[in-house]
């Protein structure tokens, strides 16, 4: 589903983030990218939603190559991808129903449909009874399940997730991740940079281990391996 061959970035201040990434993920994989502070993770999943361009290399998704398309077809390939973050990203003046029902707009779909889809995505991360309440009004925990609604509200193949617990609780981080291991089996790919050893530990999945722009390692079922 995704390759990368001899990917690098580097920042237009010199800084070299990514050496030279060669990886192959397959539909359906959850994935965790782990690794120090500042070892490259957050741009080489920014560079898999285009949000970073790669400064040679190419990056292939579903055979089309993300890194040498125009600007302008980005939104398109952005509505195939779920991205979510760890500061939430919500819109504060609108409600959980409109933050939702926003990423659907674009695709021109009947009111009808859309609040169908919405309540569908709430159903399944518990906050359909949350529907009118605005981001300043629910806890991180619940912020974070609209925001992981929002992501998969277009049934997109492959959801990015960069570091989605950093701002949260050990519990409430434990409830995101089985929303997550839910979305992943029904059928999504999921690709996540953490730096939660517990739950890389426990909740085992392939690991990619990046540090100084490369990766030092890739297993099957992987352990978060540092210390914190
Ligand atoms: N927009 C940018 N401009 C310049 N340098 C950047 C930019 N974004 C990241 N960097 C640098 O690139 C390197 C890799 O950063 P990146 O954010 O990918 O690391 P990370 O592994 O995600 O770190 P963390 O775990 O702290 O989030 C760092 O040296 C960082 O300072």
């Amino acid at each position: 589903m995704i390759e990368m061959k001899n990917v690098q970035k580097t920042y237009p201040n010199g800084v070299s983030a990514v050496k030279g990434l060669n990886v192959k993920i397959q539909s359906g994989e959850f994935v965790y990218v782990v690794g120090p502070s500042g070892a490259g993770k957050s741009t080489f999943i920014k560079m898999m939603y285009r949000e970073e361009k790669p400064t040679s290399g190419t990056i292939t998704i579903n055979g089309r190559d993300i890194a040498n398309i125009k600007d302008r077809k980005v939104p398109l390939l952005r509505r195939d991808i779920g991205v979510i973050f760890q500061d939430f990203k919500l819109l504060n003046n609108l409600t959980v129903f409109e933050n939702i029902a926003f990423a659907l707009e674009v695709t021109e779909e009947k009111p009808q449909a859309i609040k169908k889809k919405v309540m569908e995505v709430l159903e399944l991360v518990g906050l359909k009874h949350k529907v009118r309440m605005f981001p300043n009004e629910l806890s991180g925990g619940e912020q974070q399940r609209v925001a992981i609604a929002r992501s998969i509200v277009r049934s997109p193949k492959l959801v990015i997730a960069d570091e989605p617990t950093g701002n949260l609780d050990p519990d409430t981080s434990w409830e995101i991740m089985k929303i997550f291991e839910e979305i992943n089996s029904l059928g999504t790919t999921v690709i996540m940079a953490t730096h939660n050893k517990d739950i890389v530990n426990t909740l085992q999945h392939r690991v990619i281990a990046i540090e100084g722009g490369l990766i030092v390692r890739d297993e099957q079922k992987g352990e978060y391996g540092y210390e914190l």
